[in-house]
Protein backbone atom coordinates (compact mmCIF):
# COMPACT_ATOMS: atom_id res chain seq x y z
CA UNK A 1 0.00 0.00 0.00
CA UNK A 2 1.91 3.48 -1.07
CA UNK A 3 1.66 6.28 1.28
CA UNK A 4 0.01 9.87 -0.27
CA UNK A 5 3.30 11.47 -0.85
CA UNK A 6 4.49 7.91 -2.33
CA UNK A 7 1.23 8.12 -4.64
CA UNK A 8 1.85 11.94 -5.57
CA UNK A 9 5.34 11.14 -6.48
CA UNK A 10 4.02 8.56 -9.25
CA UNK A 11 1.58 10.66 -10.50
CA UNK A 12 4.78 13.26 -11.42
CA UNK A 13 6.87 11.23 -12.73
CA UNK A 14 3.91 9.91 -14.78
CA UNK A 15 3.00 13.73 -15.85
CA UNK A 16 6.86 14.58 -16.06
CA UNK A 17 7.39 11.67 -19.04
CA UNK A 18 4.79 14.44 -20.74
CA UNK A 19 6.74 16.80 -20.00
CA UNK A 20 4.42 18.28 -17.28
CA UNK A 21 6.71 20.32 -14.91
CA UNK A 22 5.20 19.77 -11.30
CA UNK A 23 4.34 22.97 -10.59
CA UNK A 24 1.16 22.37 -13.04
CA UNK A 25 0.96 19.20 -11.79
CA UNK A 26 0.52 19.57 -8.05
CA UNK A 27 -2.03 22.43 -8.11
CA UNK A 28 -4.14 20.00 -9.99
CA UNK A 29 -3.73 16.96 -8.77
CA UNK A 30 -4.53 18.73 -5.49
CA UNK A 31 -8.15 20.39 -6.71
CA UNK A 32 -9.28 16.95 -8.40
CA UNK A 33 -8.50 14.87 -5.00
CA UNK A 34 -10.56 17.54 -3.08
CA UNK A 35 -13.01 17.19 -5.84
CA UNK A 36 -13.38 13.31 -5.89
CA UNK A 37 -13.18 12.66 -2.09
CA UNK A 38 -9.46 12.03 -2.24
CA UNK A 39 -10.29 8.88 -4.24
CA UNK A 40 -6.83 7.67 -5.89
CA UNK A 41 -8.73 5.15 -7.71
CA UNK A 42 -10.31 7.38 -10.26
CA UNK A 43 -6.86 9.84 -10.39
CA UNK A 44 -4.64 6.40 -10.99
CA UNK A 45 -7.30 5.45 -14.05
CA UNK A 46 -6.26 4.73 -16.99
CA UNK A 47 -2.67 5.49 -16.42
CA UNK A 48 -3.93 9.10 -14.31
CA UNK A 49 -6.39 9.75 -17.82
CA UNK A 50 -7.81 12.27 -15.56
CA UNK A 51 -5.10 14.02 -14.07
CA UNK A 52 -3.04 14.71 -17.23
CA UNK A 53 -6.89 15.63 -18.93
CA UNK A 54 -6.97 18.41 -16.25
CA UNK A 55 -3.62 19.99 -17.07
CA UNK A 56 -4.15 19.95 -20.97
CA UNK A 57 -7.74 21.66 -20.46
CA UNK A 58 -5.85 23.91 -17.99
CA UNK A 59 -3.18 24.68 -20.73
CA UNK A 60 -5.85 25.14 -23.43
CA UNK A 61 -7.36 27.87 -21.46
CA UNK A 62 -4.44 29.67 -21.33
CA UNK A 63 -3.43 28.97 -24.83
CA UNK A 64 -7.09 30.62 -25.35
CA UNK A 65 -5.77 33.78 -23.05
CA UNK A 66 -2.34 33.93 -24.66
CA UNK A 67 -4.36 34.32 -27.82
CA UNK A 68 -6.72 36.65 -26.89
CA UNK A 69 -3.87 39.45 -25.46
CA UNK A 70 -1.96 38.55 -28.72
CA UNK A 71 -4.71 40.12 -30.54
CA UNK A 72 -5.57 42.45 -28.40
CA UNK A 73 -1.90 43.94 -28.43
CA UNK A 74 -2.22 43.43 -32.14
CA UNK A 75 -5.36 45.15 -32.48
CA UNK A 76 -3.94 48.05 -30.60
CA UNK A 77 -0.66 48.31 -32.41
CA UNK A 78 -2.53 48.26 -35.35
CA UNK A 79 -4.22 51.01 -34.55
CA UNK A 80 -0.81 52.84 -33.90
CA UNK A 81 2.39 51.63 -36.31
CA UNK A 82 2.52 48.88 -38.65
CA UNK A 83 6.37 48.26 -38.03
CA UNK A 84 5.06 47.57 -34.52
CA UNK A 85 2.65 45.01 -35.30
CA UNK A 86 5.40 42.80 -36.86
CA UNK A 87 7.83 43.23 -34.20
CA UNK A 88 4.82 41.75 -32.09
CA UNK A 89 4.80 38.72 -34.47
CA UNK A 90 8.75 38.34 -34.94
CA UNK A 91 8.91 37.98 -31.35
CA UNK A 92 6.50 35.53 -30.49
CA UNK A 93 7.73 33.41 -33.05
CA UNK A 94 11.58 33.42 -33.32
CA UNK A 95 13.28 30.29 -30.79
CA UNK A 96 14.59 32.62 -28.13
CA UNK A 97 10.39 33.76 -28.08
CA UNK A 98 9.92 30.18 -27.87
CA UNK A 99 11.15 30.23 -24.85
CA UNK A 100 10.51 33.19 -23.11
CA UNK A 101 6.98 32.57 -23.45
CA UNK A 102 7.29 29.28 -21.79
CA UNK A 103 9.00 31.09 -19.05
CA UNK A 104 6.52 33.62 -18.76
CA UNK A 105 3.73 30.97 -18.90
CA UNK A 106 5.91 28.63 -16.30
CA UNK A 107 6.03 31.52 -14.12
CA UNK A 108 2.31 32.86 -15.00
CA UNK A 109 1.08 29.57 -13.75
CA UNK A 110 2.89 29.43 -9.89
CA UNK A 111 1.10 33.05 -9.79
CA UNK A 112 -2.48 31.39 -11.17
CA UNK A 113 -4.79 29.92 -9.13
CA UNK A 114 -6.04 26.69 -10.13
CA UNK A 115 -9.58 26.26 -11.60
CA UNK A 116 -12.24 25.74 -8.75
CA UNK A 117 -13.40 21.82 -8.97
CA UNK A 118 -16.50 22.80 -10.58
CA UNK A 119 -14.82 24.33 -12.96
CA UNK A 120 -12.28 21.80 -13.78
CA UNK A 121 -15.51 18.90 -13.64
CA UNK A 122 -16.96 21.09 -16.21
CA UNK A 123 -13.81 20.91 -18.72
CA UNK A 124 -13.37 17.20 -17.68
CA UNK A 125 -17.10 16.72 -18.33
CA UNK A 126 -17.17 17.49 -22.07
CA UNK A 127 -20.04 16.17 -23.16
CA UNK A 128 -23.19 14.97 -21.03
CA UNK A 129 -24.32 11.21 -21.00
CA UNK A 130 -27.35 11.97 -23.60
CA UNK A 131 -25.33 13.62 -25.98
CA UNK A 132 -26.33 16.55 -28.59
CA UNK A 133 -24.55 17.18 -31.42
CA UNK A 134 -22.13 20.57 -30.26
CA UNK A 135 -20.92 18.14 -27.83
CA UNK A 136 -20.08 15.83 -30.64
CA UNK A 137 -17.76 18.41 -32.23
CA UNK A 138 -16.37 19.31 -28.92
CA UNK A 139 -15.00 15.56 -29.15
CA UNK A 140 -14.05 15.92 -32.47
CA UNK A 141 -12.12 19.49 -32.34
CA UNK A 142 -10.21 17.82 -29.15
CA UNK A 143 -8.39 14.97 -31.44
CA UNK A 144 -7.66 17.80 -34.64
CA UNK A 145 -6.41 20.20 -32.26
CA UNK A 146 -4.05 17.39 -30.25
CA UNK A 147 -0.09 17.07 -30.68
CA UNK A 148 1.30 13.34 -31.13
CA UNK A 149 1.54 13.08 -27.54
CA UNK A 150 -2.00 13.85 -26.85
CA UNK A 151 -3.41 11.92 -29.43
CA UNK A 152 -1.94 8.40 -28.13
CA UNK A 153 -3.26 9.49 -24.29
CA UNK A 154 -7.06 7.92 -23.06
CA UNK A 155 -10.03 10.09 -23.75
CA UNK A 156 -12.20 10.43 -20.95
CA UNK A 157 -15.22 11.50 -22.54
CA UNK A 158 -17.88 11.51 -20.04
CA UNK A 159 -16.95 11.79 -16.35
CA UNK A 160 -20.07 10.32 -14.96
CA UNK A 161 -22.38 9.08 -16.82
CA UNK A 162 -25.34 8.15 -14.10
CA UNK A 163 -25.09 12.28 -13.76
CA UNK A 164 -24.86 12.01 -9.97
CA UNK A 165 -27.97 9.66 -9.64
CA UNK A 166 -25.80 6.89 -8.80
CA UNK A 167 -24.17 6.43 -5.24
CA UNK A 168 -21.16 5.76 -7.41
CA UNK A 169 -19.66 7.76 -10.40
CA UNK A 170 -19.52 5.92 -14.00
CA UNK A 171 -16.72 7.28 -16.10
CA UNK A 172 -17.22 6.56 -19.87
CA UNK A 173 -13.64 6.52 -21.83
CA UNK A 174 -12.67 6.49 -25.08
CA UNK A 175 -9.34 4.47 -26.15
CA UNK A 176 -10.15 4.02 -29.72
CA UNK A 177 -10.78 7.71 -29.81
CA UNK A 178 -13.31 7.46 -32.88
CA UNK A 179 -16.79 6.10 -31.84
CA UNK A 180 -19.69 8.37 -31.25
CA UNK A 181 -20.86 8.69 -27.38
CA UNK A 182 -23.75 6.40 -26.76
CA UNK A 183 -27.14 8.50 -26.79
CA UNK A 184 -29.34 7.73 -24.18
CA UNK A 185 -31.16 8.62 -20.90
CA UNK A 186 -29.54 7.15 -17.93
CA UNK A 187 -31.99 6.07 -15.15
CA UNK A 188 -30.92 4.51 -12.17
CA UNK A 189 -34.32 2.74 -11.86
CA UNK A 190 -37.18 0.95 -13.70
CA UNK A 191 -39.77 3.01 -15.18
CA UNK A 192 -43.09 2.29 -17.30
CA UNK A 193 -43.18 3.52 -20.45
CA UNK A 194 -47.00 3.43 -20.82
CA UNK A 195 -48.91 0.47 -20.78
CA UNK A 196 -47.38 -1.81 -18.44
CA UNK A 197 -49.43 -3.10 -15.46
CA UNK A 198 -47.13 -3.89 -12.70
CA UNK A 199 -49.05 -5.60 -9.43
CA UNK A 200 -47.24 -3.58 -6.91
CA UNK A 201 -49.17 -1.89 -3.69
CA UNK A 202 -48.62 -2.48 0.09
CA UNK A 203 -51.94 -4.32 0.14
CA UNK A 204 -50.41 -7.26 -2.02
CA UNK A 205 -47.48 -7.40 0.25
CA UNK A 206 -49.19 -9.79 3.39
CA UNK A 207 -47.71 -10.75 6.90
CA UNK A 208 -46.09 -14.03 5.33
CA UNK A 209 -44.07 -12.12 2.52
CA UNK A 210 -42.39 -9.69 4.85
CA UNK A 211 -40.65 -9.44 8.47
CA UNK A 212 -42.60 -6.75 10.36
CA UNK A 213 -41.43 -7.72 13.60
CA UNK A 214 -37.26 -7.74 12.61
CA UNK A 215 -35.06 -5.04 13.76
CA UNK A 216 -31.73 -3.98 12.06
CA UNK A 217 -30.11 -6.51 10.05
CA UNK A 218 -32.54 -9.82 9.77
CA UNK A 219 -29.00 -11.80 8.93
CA UNK A 220 -27.36 -10.77 12.31
CA UNK A 221 -30.76 -12.70 13.65
CA UNK A 222 -31.26 -15.78 15.60
CA UNK A 223 -33.36 -17.44 13.12
CA UNK A 224 -33.77 -16.45 9.80
CA UNK A 225 -36.82 -13.84 9.02
CA UNK A 226 -39.83 -15.04 6.69
CA UNK A 227 -38.02 -12.93 4.05
CA UNK A 228 -35.69 -15.85 3.97
CA UNK A 229 -38.62 -18.74 3.23
CA UNK A 230 -37.83 -17.61 -0.27
CA UNK A 231 -34.47 -19.26 -0.56
CA UNK A 232 -35.17 -22.29 1.66
CA UNK A 233 -35.00 -20.64 4.72
CA UNK A 234 -31.49 -19.38 4.21
CA UNK A 235 -30.68 -16.00 3.00
CA UNK A 236 -29.28 -15.94 -0.53
CA UNK A 237 -26.40 -13.22 0.98
CA UNK A 238 -23.76 -14.01 3.04
CA UNK A 239 -23.29 -11.29 5.71
CA UNK A 240 -20.39 -10.19 3.50
CA UNK A 241 -22.65 -9.20 1.06
CA UNK A 242 -22.23 -12.21 -1.58
CA UNK A 243 -24.51 -14.39 -2.61
CA UNK A 244 -24.06 -17.67 -1.11
CA UNK A 245 -21.84 -20.23 -3.22
CA UNK A 246 -24.85 -22.91 -3.07
CA UNK A 247 -27.55 -20.81 -4.12
CA UNK A 248 -24.91 -19.24 -6.99
CA UNK A 249 -23.97 -22.56 -8.45
CA UNK A 250 -27.53 -24.12 -8.73
CA UNK A 251 -28.56 -20.61 -10.95
CA UNK A 252 -25.37 -20.77 -12.37
CA UNK A 253 -26.30 -24.94 -13.65
CA UNK A 254 -29.73 -23.67 -14.31
CA UNK A 255 -28.61 -21.33 -16.90
CA UNK A 256 -25.97 -23.87 -18.44
CA UNK A 257 -27.82 -27.14 -18.19
CA UNK A 258 -31.67 -25.78 -18.45
CA UNK A 259 -33.17 -28.99 -19.75
CA UNK A 260 -32.32 -30.85 -16.20
CA UNK A 261 -35.02 -28.05 -15.12
CA UNK A 262 -38.75 -27.31 -15.04
CA UNK A 263 -39.93 -25.02 -17.54
CA UNK A 264 -43.20 -23.69 -18.43
CA UNK A 265 -44.74 -24.34 -21.69
CA UNK A 266 -47.28 -21.95 -22.98
CA UNK A 267 -49.99 -22.80 -25.19
CA UNK A 268 -49.33 -19.74 -26.93
CA UNK A 269 -46.08 -18.40 -26.47
CA UNK A 270 -45.78 -14.43 -26.25
CA UNK A 271 -42.41 -14.43 -27.56
CA UNK A 272 -43.20 -16.97 -30.48
CA UNK A 273 -45.16 -14.30 -32.40
CA UNK A 274 -45.32 -16.27 -35.79
CA UNK A 275 -45.79 -19.96 -34.99
CA UNK A 276 -46.65 -19.82 -31.58
CA UNK A 277 -44.70 -22.25 -30.46
CA UNK A 278 -43.35 -22.27 -26.83
CA UNK A 279 -39.94 -23.27 -26.23
CA UNK A 280 -40.28 -23.18 -22.49
CA UNK A 281 -39.59 -20.95 -19.95
CA UNK A 282 -37.45 -22.01 -17.16
CA UNK A 283 -38.92 -21.31 -13.51
CA UNK A 284 -35.86 -19.56 -11.83
CA UNK A 285 -34.59 -19.54 -8.30
CA UNK A 286 -35.43 -16.00 -7.13
CA UNK A 287 -33.70 -13.99 -4.53
CA UNK A 288 -36.10 -12.18 -2.14
CA UNK A 289 -35.02 -8.91 -0.22
CA UNK A 290 -36.62 -7.17 2.57
CA UNK A 291 -38.96 -4.54 1.67
CA UNK A 292 -41.08 -1.85 3.21
CA UNK A 293 -43.23 -3.48 5.26
CA UNK A 294 -40.00 -5.01 7.02
CA UNK A 295 -38.99 -4.06 10.22
CA UNK A 296 -35.35 -4.12 9.31
CA UNK A 297 -33.37 -1.12 8.09
CA UNK A 298 -31.43 -0.42 5.19
CA UNK A 299 -28.40 -1.69 6.03
CA UNK A 300 -29.69 -4.90 6.54
CA UNK A 301 -27.75 -7.60 5.00
CA UNK A 302 -30.87 -8.64 3.25
CA UNK A 303 -31.07 -5.48 1.12
CA UNK A 304 -28.52 -5.79 -1.48
CA UNK A 305 -29.94 -5.11 -5.27
CA UNK A 306 -32.02 -2.37 -3.90
CA UNK A 307 -28.78 -0.17 -2.14
CA UNK A 308 -28.12 0.03 -5.94
CA UNK A 309 -24.61 -0.49 -7.62
CA UNK A 310 -21.54 0.11 -5.35
CA UNK A 311 -18.87 -1.31 -7.42
CA UNK A 312 -16.10 1.06 -9.60
CA UNK A 313 -17.24 0.60 -12.58
CA UNK A 314 -16.43 2.13 -15.87
CA UNK A 315 -18.07 1.75 -19.83
CA UNK A 316 -14.82 1.71 -22.37
CA UNK A 317 -15.08 1.39 -26.19
CA UNK A 318 -13.94 -2.41 -26.64
CA UNK A 319 -11.37 -3.08 -29.31
CA UNK A 320 -12.79 -6.13 -30.53
CA UNK A 321 -16.04 -5.07 -32.54
CA UNK A 322 -18.38 -5.49 -29.71
CA UNK A 323 -18.92 -1.35 -29.66
CA UNK A 324 -19.03 -0.26 -26.23
CA UNK A 325 -18.60 -2.26 -23.04
CA UNK A 326 -17.99 -2.36 -19.45
CA UNK A 327 -15.16 -3.24 -17.04
CA UNK A 328 -14.59 -3.02 -13.50
CA UNK A 329 -12.07 -0.97 -12.04
CA UNK A 330 -11.44 -2.94 -8.79
CA UNK A 331 -11.47 -6.73 -7.99
CA UNK A 332 -14.27 -7.96 -7.62
CA UNK A 333 -14.73 -11.75 -5.55
CA UNK A 334 -17.23 -14.47 -6.80
CA UNK A 335 -21.09 -13.66 -5.59
CA UNK A 336 -20.53 -9.63 -5.50
CA UNK A 337 -23.86 -7.73 -7.43
CA UNK A 338 -22.79 -5.61 -9.34
CA UNK A 339 -25.37 -3.85 -11.26
CA UNK A 340 -29.34 -4.15 -12.15
CA UNK A 341 -30.52 -4.33 -15.63
CA UNK A 342 -32.25 -1.06 -16.11
CA UNK A 343 -35.02 -0.35 -18.27
CA UNK A 344 -38.16 1.26 -19.55
CA UNK A 345 -40.81 -1.26 -18.68
CA UNK A 346 -42.31 -2.54 -21.71
CA UNK A 347 -45.58 -5.33 -22.62
CA UNK A 348 -44.42 -7.32 -25.66
CA UNK A 349 -46.74 -5.71 -27.69
CA UNK A 350 -45.40 -2.16 -27.32
CA UNK A 351 -41.55 -3.72 -27.69
CA UNK A 352 -42.64 -5.41 -31.29
CA UNK A 353 -44.30 -1.77 -32.30
CA UNK A 354 -41.13 -0.26 -31.16
CA UNK A 355 -39.10 -2.65 -33.06
CA UNK A 356 -41.07 -2.37 -36.37
CA UNK A 357 -40.76 1.48 -36.06
CA UNK A 358 -37.27 1.66 -35.21
CA UNK A 359 -34.26 2.14 -37.74
CA UNK A 360 -31.52 0.17 -38.28
CA UNK A 361 -30.24 -0.08 -34.54
CA UNK A 362 -26.61 -1.87 -34.77
CA UNK A 363 -27.55 -2.40 -31.09
CA UNK A 364 -30.20 -4.02 -29.39
CA UNK A 365 -31.39 -3.70 -25.78
CA UNK A 366 -34.47 -5.21 -24.41
CA UNK A 367 -34.85 -8.34 -21.71
CA UNK A 368 -37.84 -10.49 -21.27
CA UNK A 369 -39.26 -10.76 -17.70
CA UNK A 370 -40.53 -14.41 -17.86
CA UNK A 371 -38.45 -16.02 -14.79
CA UNK A 372 -41.60 -17.46 -14.16
CA UNK A 373 -44.70 -16.86 -16.34
CA UNK A 374 -45.53 -20.19 -14.80
CA UNK A 375 -46.63 -18.58 -11.89
CA UNK A 376 -49.30 -17.00 -13.98
CA UNK A 377 -52.01 -18.40 -16.24
CA UNK A 378 -50.76 -17.66 -20.39
CA UNK A 379 -49.58 -14.28 -20.99
CA UNK A 380 -50.82 -12.28 -23.27
CA UNK A 381 -48.76 -9.92 -25.52
CA UNK A 382 -50.02 -7.13 -24.01
CA UNK A 383 -49.38 -8.49 -20.53
CA UNK A 384 -46.62 -10.03 -20.82
CA UNK A 385 -43.46 -7.23 -19.39
CA UNK A 386 -39.89 -6.37 -20.87
CA UNK A 387 -37.09 -4.26 -20.22
CA UNK A 388 -35.55 -1.95 -23.20
CA UNK A 389 -32.85 0.06 -22.18
CA UNK A 390 -32.52 1.26 -25.91
CA UNK A 391 -33.81 5.04 -25.25
CA UNK A 392 -33.44 5.37 -20.87
CA UNK A 393 -31.63 2.78 -19.15
CA UNK A 394 -28.22 2.58 -16.48
CA UNK A 395 -24.85 1.26 -16.86
CA UNK A 396 -26.12 -2.20 -17.74
CA UNK A 397 -27.06 -1.76 -20.77
CA UNK A 398 -23.77 -1.84 -22.15
CA UNK A 399 -23.12 -5.53 -20.57
CA UNK A 400 -21.58 -7.69 -23.85
CA UNK A 401 -22.20 -11.05 -24.29
CA UNK A 402 -19.56 -13.78 -24.37
CA UNK A 403 -20.23 -17.34 -25.32
CA UNK A 404 -19.96 -19.72 -21.82
CA UNK A 405 -17.75 -18.38 -20.10
CA UNK A 406 -18.88 -14.76 -19.51
CA UNK A 407 -18.17 -13.70 -15.79
CA UNK A 408 -21.81 -12.52 -14.66
CA UNK A 409 -24.68 -13.80 -14.40
CA UNK A 410 -28.32 -12.46 -14.04
CA UNK A 411 -30.89 -13.80 -11.11
CA UNK A 412 -34.41 -12.57 -10.73
CA UNK A 413 -34.88 -10.90 -7.24
CA UNK A 414 -38.18 -9.90 -5.65
CA UNK A 415 -38.33 -6.90 -4.07
CA UNK A 416 -41.52 -4.34 -3.58
CA UNK A 417 -44.06 -7.48 -4.87
CA UNK A 418 -44.51 -11.24 -3.95
CA UNK A 419 -46.16 -11.52 -7.59
CA UNK A 420 -43.18 -12.32 -10.01
CA UNK A 421 -44.73 -10.66 -13.15
CA UNK A 422 -42.63 -7.66 -12.48
CA UNK A 423 -39.19 -8.40 -10.73
CA UNK A 424 -35.53 -7.07 -10.89
CA UNK A 425 -32.91 -8.40 -12.96
CA UNK A 426 -29.72 -7.96 -10.76
CA UNK A 427 -26.22 -9.42 -11.86
CA UNK A 428 -23.76 -11.25 -9.87
CA UNK A 429 -20.23 -12.38 -10.14
CA UNK A 430 -19.91 -16.06 -11.13
CA UNK A 431 -16.18 -16.25 -10.15
CA UNK A 432 -13.56 -13.49 -9.05
CA UNK A 433 -12.92 -10.83 -11.77
CA UNK A 434 -9.72 -8.91 -11.59
CA UNK A 435 -9.98 -5.41 -12.13
CA UNK A 436 -9.62 -3.84 -15.48
CA UNK A 437 -11.48 -6.90 -17.02
CA UNK A 438 -14.77 -6.81 -19.15
CA UNK A 439 -18.07 -7.72 -17.85
CA UNK A 440 -19.91 -9.75 -19.92
CA UNK A 441 -22.86 -11.93 -19.80
CA UNK A 442 -23.88 -14.80 -21.50
CA UNK A 443 -27.29 -13.34 -23.57
CA UNK A 444 -27.58 -17.37 -24.44
CA UNK A 445 -28.19 -16.45 -28.50
CA UNK A 446 -28.13 -19.60 -30.46
CA UNK A 447 -26.21 -18.15 -33.43
CA UNK A 448 -27.03 -21.01 -35.94
CA UNK A 449 -31.14 -20.27 -35.33
CA UNK A 450 -32.03 -19.26 -38.64
CA UNK A 451 -35.57 -19.18 -37.84
CA UNK A 452 -35.22 -16.65 -35.23
CA UNK A 453 -36.70 -13.46 -36.67
CA UNK A 454 -33.56 -10.65 -35.38
CA UNK A 455 -30.24 -11.55 -37.08
CA UNK A 456 -27.75 -12.25 -34.13
CA UNK A 457 -24.79 -10.18 -34.49
CA UNK A 458 -21.61 -11.56 -35.17
CA UNK A 459 -19.94 -12.75 -32.22
CA UNK A 460 -16.39 -11.51 -31.24
CA UNK A 461 -16.17 -12.46 -27.97
CA UNK A 462 -13.07 -14.34 -28.09
CA UNK A 463 -14.37 -16.95 -25.87
CA UNK A 464 -12.74 -20.36 -26.81
CA UNK A 465 -15.79 -22.01 -26.37
CA UNK A 466 -17.27 -19.29 -28.78
CA UNK A 467 -20.91 -20.78 -30.24
CA UNK A 468 -20.96 -18.35 -33.05
CA UNK A 469 -17.52 -19.82 -34.53
CA UNK A 470 -18.77 -23.90 -33.94
CA UNK A 471 -18.48 -25.30 -36.91
CA UNK A 472 -22.49 -25.40 -38.68
CA UNK A 473 -23.92 -28.45 -37.98
CA UNK A 474 -22.17 -29.36 -35.08
CA UNK A 475 -23.80 -30.05 -32.17
CA UNK A 476 -23.27 -27.94 -28.81
CA UNK A 477 -22.04 -31.19 -27.42
CA UNK A 478 -19.90 -32.31 -30.07
CA UNK A 479 -18.25 -28.90 -30.13
CA UNK A 480 -17.36 -29.12 -26.66
CA UNK A 481 -16.02 -32.43 -27.02
CA UNK A 482 -14.08 -31.46 -30.07
CA UNK A 483 -12.21 -28.68 -28.00
CA UNK A 484 -11.68 -30.89 -24.92
CA UNK A 485 -11.32 -34.31 -27.09
CA UNK A 486 -12.81 -36.97 -25.91
CA UNK A 487 -14.45 -40.38 -27.04
CA UNK A 488 -18.15 -39.68 -26.40
CA UNK A 489 -20.38 -42.72 -27.53
CA UNK A 490 -23.09 -41.43 -29.34
CA UNK A 491 -25.36 -43.28 -26.31
CA UNK A 492 -23.83 -40.96 -24.16
CA UNK A 493 -25.13 -37.85 -26.73
CA UNK A 494 -28.41 -39.55 -26.41
CA UNK A 495 -28.51 -39.92 -22.69
CA UNK A 496 -30.21 -36.75 -22.87
CA UNK A 497 -30.86 -35.78 -19.36
CA UNK A 498 -26.94 -36.87 -18.31
CA UNK A 499 -25.91 -34.55 -21.75
CA UNK A 500 -26.74 -31.65 -19.91
CA UNK A 501 -25.09 -32.37 -16.84
CA UNK A 502 -22.16 -33.32 -18.70
CA UNK A 503 -22.44 -30.43 -20.59
CA UNK A 504 -22.48 -28.01 -17.46
CA UNK A 505 -19.50 -30.38 -16.63
CA UNK A 506 -17.46 -29.58 -19.83
CA UNK A 507 -18.31 -25.51 -20.27
CA UNK A 508 -16.99 -25.72 -16.51
CA UNK A 509 -13.52 -27.35 -18.10
CA UNK A 510 -14.82 -30.03 -15.19
CA UNK A 511 -14.39 -33.25 -17.78
CA UNK A 512 -14.21 -36.29 -15.46
CA UNK A 513 -11.43 -38.73 -16.45
CA UNK A 514 -13.54 -41.34 -18.26
CA UNK A 515 -14.63 -38.84 -20.93
CA UNK A 516 -11.19 -37.44 -21.80
C1 LIG B 1 -26.78 -4.66 -24.77
S1 LIG B 1 -25.85 -4.05 -26.08
C2 LIG B 1 -24.23 -4.02 -25.39
C3 LIG B 1 -23.59 -2.66 -25.56
C4 LIG B 1 -23.12 -2.37 -26.94
N1 LIG B 1 -21.84 -3.01 -27.20
C5 LIG B 1 -23.00 -0.87 -27.20
O1 LIG B 1 -22.02 -0.42 -27.79
O2 LIG B 1 -23.91 -0.14 -26.85
C6 LIG B 1 -25.88 -5.44 -27.11
C7 LIG B 1 -25.22 -5.22 -28.46
O3 LIG B 1 -23.80 -5.14 -28.32
C8 LIG B 1 -23.15 -5.83 -29.38
N2 LIG B 1 -22.44 -6.99 -28.83
C9 LIG B 1 -22.55 -7.48 -27.59
N3 LIG B 1 -21.77 -8.55 -27.41
C10 LIG B 1 -21.14 -8.76 -28.57
C11 LIG B 1 -20.20 -9.74 -29.02
N4 LIG B 1 -19.76 -10.72 -28.25
N5 LIG B 1 -19.76 -9.65 -30.30
C12 LIG B 1 -20.20 -8.66 -31.12
N6 LIG B 1 -21.10 -7.70 -30.75
C13 LIG B 1 -21.56 -7.75 -29.49
C14 LIG B 1 -24.26 -6.29 -30.33
O4 LIG B 1 -24.44 -5.30 -31.30
C15 LIG B 1 -25.47 -6.34 -29.43
O5 LIG B 1 -26.68 -6.15 -30.13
Amino acid sequence: MLTDDERVRKACEITRELKIPDEKTLPVLKKLLQENGENWNLIKLDNYTALIDAIYSLDEEEEEEDKKKKKKQTETSSNGSSRGKSHVINVFDSPHSAALKKQSQGSSNRGKSVDSPATLKRKYETRSAKSGSSSEEGVQKQSQTSDGVRKKRYKAIIRDITKGSESVEISLVDEVGSEQVPKFTYIPHNIVYQNAYLHVSLARISDDDCCASCNGDCLSADFPCACARETSGEYAYTKEGLVREEFLDTCIKMKKAPDTFSKFYCQVCPLERDNGKCEGHLIRKFIKECWRKCGCDMMCGNRVVQRGIRCQLQVYFTQEGKGWGIRTLQDLPKGTFVFEYIGEILTNTELYERNIRSTSERHTYPVTLDADWGSEKDLKDEEALCLDATICGNVARFVNHRCEDANLIDIPVQIETPDRHYYHIAFFTIRDVKAMDELTWDYLIDFHDESHPVKAFKCCCGSELCRDKMPKGKTEFSWLIMHYGGDICQQDLEASREKEERLFLLKNKQVPKRWQ
